[in-house]
């Protein structure tokens, strides 16, 4: 199988982090920030950051609309945390980012800054089912001013949860975490996405 082509949103937020775990999870990377450098990728992580600001940012080059096309035609998508928002089909205190584009298709309702003002930053030990490998061993999820997922559509596989409520999620080949799993040295997440952005390569 050849390598999976990976691209990381690099408007702003934790591009760094992700890049490094991509490598680690054995990826070939590269950053976007214009429609074109969207060319032949099989996957986009979209970072977490300030869902707003990057939506700002990707305005005046329609980079929402044209990462919007792309996946329809193929590439995988794996939102983290602001990521995350700028994928769901609904949100809840959207205000800010009214007028703004987004790329939307995971069908889920999210609350920015759901686990925002009183713990603005924890961390949670987190079972995730369908990952690759053996390894059992619970994921540590770092939670910054992280959205909630309220609610998740039929086609929705909830794959993590965290008291009670959804923090990871598929589906098909898109791929949504309500923390950052490119800030702990456990990369599992990323070689789950690595292989669903992969798959069609191979088959
Ligand atoms: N860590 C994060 O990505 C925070 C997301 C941020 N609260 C937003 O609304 O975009």
């Amino acid at each position: 199988m050849s390598t999976p082509h990976i691209g990381v949103l690099a408007l702003q937020g934790a591009v760094a982090e992700h890049a490094r775990a991509l490598q680690a999870a054995g990826a070939q990377v590269s950053t976007v920030r214009r429609p074109a450098e969207l060319e032949g990728l099989d996957g986009l992580i979209v970072p977490g950051g300030e869902s707003t600001t990057m939506a700002r940012l990707a305005a005046p080059v329609h980079l929402m609309e044209a990462i919007r096309e792309r996946h329809a035609e193929g590439m995988s998508m794996f939102g983290t945390c602001a990521g995350m928002i700028l994928m769901a089909d609904q949100i809840l205190d959207a205000e800010a980012l009214t007028g703004f584009e987004r790329i939307g298709g995971l069908d889920v309702v999210v609350r920015r800054n759901g686990y925002g003002s009183q713990l603005d930053s924890f961390t949670g030990a987190l079972t995730v089912s369908g990952l690759p490998g053996t390894d059992l061993t619970p994921l540590q999820a770092v939670f910054i001013r992280a959205p909630i997922i309220e609610s998740v559509g039929s086609e929705v596989e909830v794959i993590a949860s965290w008291q009670d409520r959804p923090v990871a999620v598929r589906q098909g080949r898109v791929l949504a975490a309500s923390f950052h799993p490119e800030l702990t040295p456990d990369h599992r997440l990323h070689e789950h996405f690595v292989q669903i952005a992969g798959a069609r390569l191979s088959s």
